[in-house]
């Protein structure tokens, strides 16, 4: 069991882009923080000399899931909140058999939180009304649909419904909220014309980067309230 100065928050994915950035506001302000990485990026060496508890984790098996569970529930009595912020945006390819992808969308955006959500919930408990919190990152898409993301757009849909169910399974105790973004940050590999294209289909026209995500988190773990709830950040995107 590892000892730390209060309850830590769990970010899965949190070695790049969004789920490095929240790793980052947490440990600036002094929050614990255990994170899940697959591929070992040089930012964990920051991580962790920053103090956060890196574990090396491929939710690609269920086995897998609980595994990592069981870490956690080793390292930790408690959990302050827990982000499930791990997902792959994988198009549907001519290549790649259609059950394939669904396999693989609903493995990381369904198994992953819905196991872990169920396998962590002691650790989540425990700590008060309105003590600890589950955050899911869905996406825009699960209003609309995406024609070349159907897997990944339906995966994220069963992911937002889940938000409702555990927010009542486990309300008081614990706020389960999800995030569903539009653009906040493209690829390095993302071409200028990919980049117009994706800009204009918001009011606001910008990729506003990680920071936007960062607020909204830190705003959903200050409240005392707010449960069940997808809260969308897509720059007006339903309105163009
Ligand atoms: N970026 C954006 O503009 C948008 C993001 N979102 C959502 O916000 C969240 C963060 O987005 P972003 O930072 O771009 O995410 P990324 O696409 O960068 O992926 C986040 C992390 O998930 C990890 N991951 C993927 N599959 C697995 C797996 N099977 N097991 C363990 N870890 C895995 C990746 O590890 P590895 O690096 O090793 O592959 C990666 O580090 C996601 O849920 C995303 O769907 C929604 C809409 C827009
Ligand atoms: N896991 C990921 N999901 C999504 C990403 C990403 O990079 N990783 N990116 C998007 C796009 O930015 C999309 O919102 C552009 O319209 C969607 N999901």
């Amino acid at each position: 069991m590892t000892t730390f100065s209060s309850a830590p928050v769990l970010i899965t994915g949190g070695a790049r882009r969004i789920g490095l950035a929240l790793a980052r506001s947490f440990l600036a302000r002094s929050i614990p923080v255990i994170l899940s990485y697959r591929t070992p990026y040089t930012e964990l060496d920051a991580l962790r000399q920053a103090g956060a508890i890196c574990l090396a984790a491929d939710f690609s098996t269920t086995e897998n899931i609980y595994a990592f569970a069981e870490q956690i529930r080793s390292l930790t009595p408690r959990l302050r909140a827990m982000i499930h912020n791990a997902s792959r945006w994988e198009p549907e390819t001519p290549t790649t058999p259609p059950e394939q992808t669904l396999a693989d969308m609903l493995q990381i955006h369904v198994y992953t939180p819905y196991l872990l959500n169920q396998l962590l919930e002691p650790c989540l408990r425990g700590q008060g009304i309105a003590g600890a919190d589950i955050i899911h990152l869905t996406d825009y898409v699960v209003e609309k649909g995406s024609e070349k993301h159907i897997a990944y757009a339906a995966s994220k849909a069963a992911l937002d419904n889940m938000t409702r169910s555990f927010a009542r399974k486990l309300a008081p105790e614990v706020k389960v909220n999800a995030i569903a973004p539009g653009l906040i940050l493209f690829k390095e590999q993302d071409d200028d014309a990919y980049r117009q294209q994706a800009l204009e289909k918001s009011l606001m026209k910008i990729a506003p980067g990680e920071e936007e995500i960062v607020r909204l988190v830190e705003y959903l773990l200050s409240s005392r309230y707010m449960t069940g709830k997808t809260l969308g950040v897509d720059g007006g995107r339903a309105l163009r």
